[in-house]
């Protein structure tokens, strides 16, 4: 399969409004036949613009962000991870909200940002946190998303894993500052967890933060399959899905994984809590 992840800039002379639509021609005008294209975290308001994420709240049922997403699907015949945005809950609360659309324009499966962050960020401040995952089937296997700080809870992932995650889509905003972290925990969620992982971050300064760029695919053997630089450009990526099942056999790690330590210290030593739901 072929992976096409735009790291995406967000300007601040540049409105929401223009930047859906750049982004959308460029999603169209990309030569290559690709089966699954990828966008950053908050592209369309720009993450570190914390003081806009209200006004430019979006409901699902008719995201401008969505919208993007599902016509790109639809007039290309392919898979689209929209990246996420800021969606306005019934309950008027928000929320970091990632969503993947199939070729049909639907949306497939979304996922609510479960760690909001809070380091020199008012996310968690202006942002509920996400309470679930969940995963899709594709012809790529079973596929999953979650959200740049995520990268940093493994717990998160075991229950990816848990529920069959073969692909994790990752769209961030991490900044350039932190480049080492992003580079070691792509690579060490895709070998821990024996997933492919997608990572689209965005790139260029907005609302006074440089986010980083260097958008990766990496297997689950650790191979990064490809990195972008540093400028708003395309990095495209050929996968073969099938690794995930030949290297769960061949180096079977996750059969072995505890999810409750402390029933090692409970009576029955002989019953040792290992995942029931290994693959
Ligand atoms: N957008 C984010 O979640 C930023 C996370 C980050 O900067 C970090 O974990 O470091």
């Amino acid at each position: 399969m072929k992976i096409g992840l735009l790291q995406v800039s967000s300007p601040d002379d540049e409105s929401p409004a223009d930047r859906r639509r750049r982004v959308r021609d460029r999603l169209l005008a990309h030569p290559d036949a690709l089966d699954l294209i990828v966008l950053p975290e908050l592209w369309s308001a720009g993450y570190f613009h914390f003081d806009r994420y209200a006004e430019l709240a979006e409901s699902p049922a008719d995201s401008p962000t969505l919208a993007v997403a599902a016509q790109v699907a639809r007039e290309r015949g392919c898979w689209v991870h929209a990246g996420s945005f800021v969606e306005r809950r019934p309950s008027g609360a928000l929320r970091n909200t990632a969503a993947l659309v199939a070729p049909d324009g639907a949306v497939a499966q979304q996922y609510s940002k479960v760690h909001v962050f809070g380091y020199r960020s008012l996310e968690a401040e202006l942002l509920e946190p996400g309470d679930a995952v969940s995963v899709a089937q594709t012809p790529f296997g079973p596929t999953t998303g979650v959200t740049c700080y995520d990268l940093r809870f493994p717990p998160l992932w075991d229950e990816l894993v848990g529920i069959g995650a073969e692909l994790v889509v990752v769209p961030a905003a991490w900044p350039l500052a932190r480049s080492e972290h992003w580079r070691l925990l792509t690579g060490a969620r895709a070998v821990d967890n024996q997933v492919i992982v997608v990572a689209c971050n965005a790139t260029g300064t907005h609302g006074g933060v440089e986010a980083g760029g260097h958008s990766r695919v990496v297997d689950p053997w650790g191979r990064v399959l490809g990195e972008a630089g540093t400028a708003e450009e395309w990095l495209v990526v050929d996968v073969d899905p099938t690794v995930v099942t030949e290297t769960r056999n061949e180096f079977p790690v996750l059969r072995d994984r505890i999810r409750d330590y402390a029933a090692l210290s409970s009576a029955d030593r002989n019953q040792p809590a290992r995942e029931a739901n290994a693959p």
